[in-house]
């Protein structure tokens, strides 16, 4: 299918917006009319540009307040008309969309409407333009979907049809079986955006919080559904008004943009749309696992050693040194500061799981770095794939056994990393799509430093769980926040003997404050024994509807990187989000301290 952006999605002048549409690669554009206004461009310019660019003009809007209006309003509102065929013949642009009205000069008239919509249409006819008309959710009187059909059917005209917006279709929670008796034909336009679910103004809403497929809360896939069954076949477009995007980098939104196109497709179609063509991603097996982490890191055998890791071996042809204790894997290459550089991730077919990823718009990695496959993800973590029999092991040759001193650690839980305000949602969708990975629920807590949105995904059998948080804005010169955290965490059968054996070790472990121990013994009813465990390891409890899950921190290795140890009890599914905030104070509590 085409795969359409309205300029209005993109930050910039329209030459800046059609060049990153052209280059992340979509079809063709929505033409918002104040981007045209303000070009330097005439429409035969911008015509041309578009044809440069590979890029057809598939829509031109808005256009507004146009039916149901007395007959002076609406003899000035045909000479705008025709003023705007104009330009959209020089443009090439052969569909317009018409907003439903919220004119004070609209009255309350059905009959009205489709007549003035039928006359409008006569006029488009004779210029080879189509007429797709649209319910606004704000719509003065039409503002459903079902409104705006009831109108162009009875208008009856050829070339007056509908455009459905699936942020007007959902925000009301209209009900979207009612599309499926459309005939396709009838639906000229398509389209796309996602929205947090919000108890607000739907106008303020549309205007301001509008999201790419797959970052907000709507079922996009199930209305995309519903359309396609009707036999559309027009493009799939874009139209996303977002405070964030408008100041954002072109080139990167519409990457995003394409990346949340691609995987909608490929989701429509997994759910049983026939009608919808799959966009071509290489379907892979689910990940197997963590393979390893690869850390820089100044100093990593100090840290490492005391948390009862073993040097393993050192890489043949790169300054990496393997480390493992169970099934936890750490590849250190030195660096003057700690930070995740990749992600080794296992599956049974490395190569495909590289292009799906590379497909989803993620640079690949060069050779150079890795022997294996693998992407870039856009946070600019590594992401390297693997055959899980652990043939890369084989890379590095072994070291002398050191003294083995294991703390108990069996493998990798999770991986935690930090994305900046502006590039939380595109990076949650990419490790989810690229790694096929399950949502889970989005939480926020109330942290020292900012309120903190955390999003988390796995796969289906919890063996590759990434947790992401939105990194603290840090405004002004009080910037007292750690700016983009990561970190591993790794599991224990028993972590209250893992954080003993690592104190025994010399580990840096964080002191956790006894508020925080008066506060539990408040909401939960434990014994004063286990209370004083917990306490004297500083090891941190939570609770949800499945188990119990205890865990610990590491203090800060250099600017901002720890280690966490998890135990899950009984299935506990969660990542212990509510601990996060003392965590946080207790880091930055060492930090005053120690500097
Ligand atoms: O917010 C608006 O006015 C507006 C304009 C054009 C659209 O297609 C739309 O969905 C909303
Ligand atoms: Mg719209």
């Amino acid at each position: 299918m085409r795969l359409d952006i309205a300029t209005v999605c993109l930050s910039g002048t329209l030459d800046d917006k059609l060049a990153a549409a052209g280059r992340a690669g979509f079809h063709g554009v929505e033409i918002f009319e104040n981007d045209l206004v303000v070009s330097p461009w005439s429409p035969g310019e911008i015509r041309q540009r578009c044809a440069d660019l590979g890029l057809s003009i598939d829509l031109y809007q808005p256009f507004r307040d146009f039916e149901a209006v007395p007959p002076d309003v609406f003899a000035a509102n045909l000479r705008r008309a025709e003023r705007k065929f104009d330009v959209m013949a020089q443009l090439g642009a052969d569909t317009m969309l018409v907003c439903s009205s919220v004119s004070p000069d609209a009255v309350d008239d059905d009959d009205l409407a489709a007549e003035q919509l039928h006359e409008l249409a006569a006029r488009a006819a004779d210029r080879g333009i189509r007429i797709a008309y649209e319910a606004l959710a704000w719509g003065r009187f039409v503002n459903t979907y079902e409104h705006s059909w009831r109108i162009v059917r009875r208008a009856g005209h050829p070339v007056l049809g509908l455009c459905l917006d699936s942020f007007h279709v959902l925000s009301k929670g209209s009900e979207i079986g009612g599309i499926k008796v459309i005939p396709g034909g009838k639906i000229f336009f398509l389209q796309l955006a996602d929205a947090p679910r919000l108890r607000m103004d739907v106008l303020q809403w549309s205007r301001h919080h509008r999201l790419f497929p797959g970052h907000g809360d709507f079922d996009l896939s199930a209305f995309l559904g519903a359309v396609a069954a009707t036999g559309y076949a027009g493009p799939l477009s874009l139209e996303v008004f977002n405070d964030v995007f408008r100041q954002s980098d072109p080139a990167r939104t519409a990457v995003d943009a394409m990346r949340s196109l691609l995987v909608l497709q490929e989701e429509t179609a997994r759910r049983g749309t026939a009608e919808m063509r799959v966009a071509d991603l290489p379907v892979v097996p689910a990940p197997d696992g963590y393979a390893f982490v690869e850390l820089t890191a100044p100093d990593p055998a100090g840290v490492l050693a005391s948390m009862g890791f073993v040097y393993t071996g050192q890489h043949d042809s790169r300054p990496a040194q393997l480390w493992h204790q169970g099934d936890a894997r750490i590849v250190v290459r030195p660096g003057t500061d700690v930070r995740i550089d990749a992600l080794g991730v296992a599956t049974a077919d490395p190569l495909g799981a590289a292009q799906r990823a590379e497909r989803l718009l993620a640079p690949r990695l060069s050779d150079m770095d890795y022997d294996d496959p693998g992407v870039r993800a856009p946070d600019g973590v590594g992401v390297v794939f693997y055959r899980p029999e652990n043939d890369w092991m084989a890379e590095f040759t072994p070291a002398d056994p050191a003294l083995v001193n294991t703390c108990g650690i069996t493998g990798i839980d999770h991986i935690s990393l930090t994305a900046p305000f502006d590039d939380f949602d595109q990076i949650a969708l990419f490790y989810r799509a690229a790694l096929g990975l399950e949502a889970e629920p989005e939480t926020e807590f109330a942290a020292p430093f900012g309120l903190i949105r955390s999003r988390s995904s796995a796969d289906r059998d919890r063996r590759i769980r990434i947790a992401l948080n939105v990194a603290a804005l840090r405004r002004g010169d009080w910037a007292p926040a750690v700016a983009e955290p990561q970190h591993i965490a790794f599991t224990s059968d028993d972590v209250v003997a893992s954080a003993k054996a690592m104190r025994e070790l010399g580990a840096p472990l964080l002191d956790i404050p006894g508020n925080y121990y008066d506060d539990l013994l408040a909401r939960f009813d434990f014994s004063a024994e286990r209370l004083k465990v917990l306490r004297e390891h500083s090891v941190l409890y939570d609770r949800d509807e499945h188990g119990e899950f205890l865990h610990f921190y590491t203090r800060m290795l250099g600017s901002r990187v720890f280690f966490e140890v998890v135990q899950r009890i009984d299935g506990y599914a969660g990542y212990g989000v509510a601990n996060s905030p003392v965590r946080m104070a207790a880091h930055r509590q060492f930090r005053l301290t120690h500097g």
